[in-house]
C-alpha cells in the first residue's frame, strides 16, 4: 500500500487533501505533518527514520503495542472468511457473538449485555439515547437531563461534545444540546485549597447533589463521568468522590455512567477504571483499549436493570451499519482474549504500574515548576505550575504546556499536553527498560523545559 514517496512529498499531498482532527490546518501545513510509517511494541518510526517512544499508546488506545501479527492474521481470517454482514434484521456472526461472550465474562458483575459502535463517540451518544429511552420505558419521560463535568471529555459527536465540559469544542457548533447540564470537576489541586483530598472528594461529589436538586431529580436520567478524566490532563478524584457520586445517584433515582473509554481494558491496572474506585455504574461506554486501535470499534456495557428496561420497552430504534462489525469483533476478541491470557493487565497491576509510579514521582518531585505529580496504573502526569508553595498555575493556560510538548518531540517520546497538564499513558505492554527510558528522556525534558521558561521570563 505505502507507494515510495519522500517526506516532504507524503507532506505536500497531506497538506493538499488531508483535514486533521482538532488541527488549525494552516499552521499544520507551514510545517508539515510528522509521517508514522511503522511502529512495533511501544516504538513508532517515521519517514525520516526517527524511532520515537510512544509515551501514549496512539490516543490512550494501542494498550496490546504494535505489531501484533496475530491480530492481523485474525483480521485476514475472518475478512477472507465474512468480511462484512450486519447485525439488523434478526441476524448475528460467529464473530460478534464470541466477542460479546468474552466480554460478558471480563466485565464486572451485571453487565451481561453489550451494544456495539464504531468509536467512544458514538457509544457516548448510545448511552445517551438509552438512558432516556430507559427512563420513558420505566414511566418516567421528564427524566431526560444529563450531567457531565466542566473538563471532561466524551468526544466529537453532537452528543458526547455537548456531555464533554470543553467550551472551546462548545462554542463550535452551537453546543451543547439541550438536556446537557455540568458541575464543576473534581480537581483537587486547584479547587481542594484548604481541604484534604479526601474532604475534598465529599464535597465536589455534593456539587452533584446541588445539580441534581436546581434541575429537579423527576428531570434528570443519569450522571456521567470518566473514573479518571484523560483528555482533560489524568484528573485523579480524591478516593472518596466516586462512592458519594454513587450514594447521591442512588439517593435521588439517577442513572450511574462511567466512560470508560480510555479507563477501561487495563489502564488503571484494573480491567475498568470503576473498579479502581469502587463504584457501580448502571452502563458504561468503552473503545480504545477494546481493540488496542488495530480496528474502529465501541461499546456501550448495559447492566442488567437498564437492559431489562430497554427490553420491556420492545424495539430500540437505534444502532449502526457497522454495528459489531464482524472482523472489527474478531480483532477485538483477540486483543481482549490476549489482555486477560498474556497476563497484561495483571502485570500493570502488580508490576509495571507500580514500577511506573515509584519511578514518576522520584523523577518529577524536584521541580520548581512541576508539581501535582499523580498516576495510577499506566495512566500518569504532573502540572507545569508557576509557583508551587501557592498552587499558582501558569496565567495562559496550555502555553507552557506546548512548549514542554514540543521538546518531547524534538526529543522522540511523544506525551501529552492538556493545557499545562503533561500526560503520559503508554502500551499495557511496556518493559521496565522502556519505562526507565521514557522517564530519563521525560527529565531532560522538563529540564531544558523550565530553562526555557527562564530565558523567555515565564518564570
Ligand atoms: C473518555 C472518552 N470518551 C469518549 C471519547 C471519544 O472516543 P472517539 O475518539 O473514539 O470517538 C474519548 C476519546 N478520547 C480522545 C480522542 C482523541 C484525542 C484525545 C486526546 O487526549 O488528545 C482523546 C474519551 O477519552
Amino acid at each position: 500500500m505505502q507507494s515510495e514517496r519522500t517526506t516532504e512529498q507524503w507532506r505536500a499531498l497531506d497538506a493538499a487533501h488531508h483535514l486533521h482532527p482538532f488541527t488549525d490546518t494552516e499552521s499544520l501545513n507551514q510545517q508539515g505533518a510528522r509521517v508514522i510509517t511503522k511502529a512495533d511494541g511501544v516504538f513508532l518510526w517515521d519517514s525520516d527514520g526517527n524511532k520515537i517512544l510512544d509515551g501514549m499508546a496512539g490516543l490512550w488506545c494501542v494498550n496490546i503495542g504494535y505489531g501484533r501479527k496475530d491480530l492481523s492474521e485474525v483480521a485476514r481470517r475472518q475478512m477472507d472468511e465474512l468480511a462484512y454482514y450486519n447485525t439488523f434484521f434478526k441476524t448475528t456472526h460467529p464473530a460478534v457473538v464470541e466477542l460479546s461472550h468474552l466480554l460478558s465474562q471480563v466485565a464486572p458483575e451485571g453487565f451481561s449485555h453489550i451494544f456495539y459502535t464504531n468509536s467512544g463517540s458514538e457509544s457516548v451518544d448510545t448511552m445517551i439515547r438509552m438512558v432516556r429511552r430507559y427512563w420513558d420505558v420505566k414511566g418516567k419521560p421528564g427524566k431526560k437531563t444529563l450531567i457531565g463535568r466542566w473538563n471532561g471529555y466524551h468526544g466529537s459527536t453532537i452528543g458526547g461534545a455537548s456531555l464533554g465540559g470543553m467550551s472551546y469544542m462548545h462554542e463550535q457548533g452551537d453546543l451543547p444540546i439541550p438536556g446537557i447540564v455540568h458541575v464543576e470537576q473534581p480537581w483537587w489541586y486547584r479547587y481542594g485549597q484548604g481541604m484534604s483530598p479526601e474532604e475534598f472528594g465529599v464535597v465536589a461529589a455534593r456539587w452533584v447533589e446541588e445539580k441534581i436538586l436546581e434541575v429537579g431529580p423527576d428531570k434528570v436520567a443519569a450522571f456521567v463521568g470518566e473514573p479518571i478524566q484523560g483528555a482533560g490532563g489524568v484528573i485523579i478524584p480524591p478516593s472518596t468522590y466516586w462512592p458519594e457520586v454513587e450514594r447521591i445517584c442512588r439517593r435521588y433515582d439517577v442513572l450511574l455512567v462511567a466512560d470508560e473509554v480510555i479507563c477501561g481494558f487495563g489502564r488503571t491496572g484494573e480491567w475498568f477504571g470503576h473498579q479502581l474506585f469502587g463504584f457501580h455504574p448502571d452502563l458504561f461506554t468503552a473503545a480504545k483499549g477494546l481493540s488496542s486501535g488495530y480496528l474502529p470499534i465501541g461499546a456501550v456495557f448495559v447492566g442488567d436493570k437498564v437492559a431489562q428496561g430497554l427490553a420491556e420497552g420492545g424495539d430500540f430504534n437505534h444502532g449502526f451499519t457497522y454495528s459489531g462489525h464482524p472482523v472489527a469483533a474478531a480483532v477485538a476478541h483477540a486483543n481482549v482474549k490476549a489482555l486477560r491470557d498474556e497476563g497484561i493487565i495483571d502485570r500493570v497491576k502488580h508490576d509495571t504500574g507500580p514500577y511506573m509510579q515509584q519511578r514518576w514521582r522520584e523523577a518529577f518531585g524536584g521541580f520548581a515548576h512541576v508539581d501535582d505529580v499523580r498516576g495510577v496504573g499506566l495512566i500518569q502526569a504532573f502540572t507545569l505550575v508557576k509557583d508551587k508553595a501557592t498552587h499558582e498555575l501558569f496565567p495562559n493556560w496550555g502555553e507552557v504546556g506546548t512548549i514542554c510538548r514540543d521538546i518531547f518531540f524534538r526529543h522522540n517520546l511523544i506525551m501529552r499536553a492538556c493545557g499545562d497538564h503533561m500526560v503520559a499513558a503508554p502500551p499495557l505492554v511496556i518493559s521496565k527498560a522502556e519505562i526507565d527510558q521514557l522517564i530519563d528522556t521525560a527529565v531532560q525534558c522538563v529540564t531544558e523545559c523550565e530553562a526555557v521558561l527562564h530565558q523567555r521570563g515565564l518564570v
